[in-house]
């Protein structure tokens, strides 16, 4: 069995690759980073490295890696032949991935085993993201290659902090993880991974996940930020972000209640165990990486505007999201593409229409007014 894999970054040896080869897939790594690529070409194994209570240390074998800026083709014929199709590249990189799976399905025999495709990214149905996208490309051809494979979103969870810039391809992980992929779309022919569990409706998980685990996070790096820390471990032993931390994630909660059913207990243990997951003093996580891409995070559908606007319309309390998201727009980190961005948009528009450009909201929505005034304090 062989799986390509797209992005073979922190989540993707740390994680994804991991569990694909204790499936038993040989993984074909897929990147554009000329040295990651060699170092991986270079070596037979690598190690990720569990740290914290429980944590081991576990050896992935069995895998190759291909430069898919510099051989295309290449890649378009391992998809050709593989079983499994992931990525963990980051959302707005899929439209990127499209073409190589295109390419590979049209080399595809029509007779072979239905190529399964899962985006592993933090976003909702980014599988239907990767699947719109290669369906624009492919035009009138679409329906012969989508009868070659099957889509199925999935909802990923290990914190997987940045790595050394040593060139070593090794990863240090949290030893928690999680991998929720919908059931539907495969029907008896499950994919073999024994790490991942399959549900047959994703968006109560990934929901529960996006809202929560990068809600909490993002909150506590954007407070962590503004109080001077680097560290999300000692920005959630700061008694003023793990305040923070709480009354945003005390609304998510709620939120989740009234809309998936889950129980106040089930939501508060679910929250226990990520205050730990961030509290780890043995990963060396930053609030750099955690509130990275701060335009993206402020997006309509994502963790922050995503639950604040649905908590809105529902009447529920949103005051500890808004300080999350005051927070966010002051997240200044001259190394990040993103945030520099928004710093600019901050001074060229006013509070109305950067509220509008960058969180989706429109005048008519219960949270615009609320975030406007954020936007116009962050402004002052
Ligand atoms: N790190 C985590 O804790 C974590 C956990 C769950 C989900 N995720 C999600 O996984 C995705 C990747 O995150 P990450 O932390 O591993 O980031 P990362 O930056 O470490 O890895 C991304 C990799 O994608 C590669 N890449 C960029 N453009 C590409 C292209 N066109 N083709 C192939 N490869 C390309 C990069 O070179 C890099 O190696 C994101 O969507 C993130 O939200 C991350
Ligand atoms: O990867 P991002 O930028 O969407 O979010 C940053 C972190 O919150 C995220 O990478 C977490 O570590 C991860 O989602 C944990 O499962």
């Amino acid at each position: 069995m062989k799986a390509v894999h797209f992005g073979a970054g922190n989540i993707g040896r740390g994680f994804v690759g991991l569990l694909l080869h204790e499936g038993g897939y040989e993984v074909v790594f897929s990147d554009v980073a000329a040295p990651l690529v060699e170092a991986l070409t270079a070596a037979d194994s690598y190690l990720v490295h569990e740290v914290g209570t429980g944590g081991e240390d576990k050896t992935v074998t069995g895998f190759r890696a291909v430069n898919s800026a510099e051989n295309a083709s290449a890649v378009a014929e391992e998809v050709a032949t593989a079983d499994v199709v992931t990525t963990a590249v980051g959302p707005t990189i899929l439209k990127f991935i499209a073409p190589h799976i295109v390419a590979g399905l049209r080399q595809r025999p029509a007779d072979s085993q239905k190529l399964q495709v899962m985006a592993c990214e933090n976003a909702i149905g980014a599988t239907d993201t990767l699947r719109q996208a290669m369906q624009e490309l492919a035009g009138e051809g679409w329906d012969e290659l989508a009868a070659k494979a099957v889509f199925a979103n999935t909802a990923v969870d290990r914190i997987v902090p940045g790595q050394p810039a040593d060139g070593g391809i090794d990863v240090t992980v949290e030893p928690f993880y999680e991998w929720a992929i919908e059931k539907g779309p495969f029907g008896e022919n499950l994919p073999n991974i024994p790490g991942a569990h399959f549900v047959d409706e994703l968006g109560p998980y990934i929901e529960r996940k996006l809202f929560t685990v990068n809600t909490g996070h993002a909150t506590a790096a954007y407070l962590g930020t503004a109080a001077g820390l680097e560290k999300i471990a000692d920005a959630l032993a700061d008694e003023h972000v793990a305040a923070g931390v709480t009354a945003a994630l005390e609304e998510t909660s709620a939120l989740l209640v009234a809309k998936h059913g889950f129980t106040p207990d089930q939501m508060q243990s679910y929250r226990d165990t990520i205050l730990d997951r961030f509290r780890n003093p043995a990963l060396p996580d930053t609030v750099d990486r955690v509130g990275r891409q701060p335009l993206r995070k402020l997006s309509r559908h994502e963790r922050l505007i995503g639950p604040a606007a649905e908590a809105a319309e529902r009447g529920l309390p949103v005051q500890g999201l808004l300080a999350a998201i005051e927070a966010a727009l002051a997240f200044d980190v001259a190394a990040d593409e993103q945030a520099v961005e928004m710093k600019k948009l901050l001074g060229q528009l006013n509070a109305e229409a950067f509220t509008e450009k960058v969180t989706g909201l429109t005048s008519a929505h219960p949270l615009f007014t609320a975030v406007v005034e954020r936007v116009a304090a962050a402004q002052r």
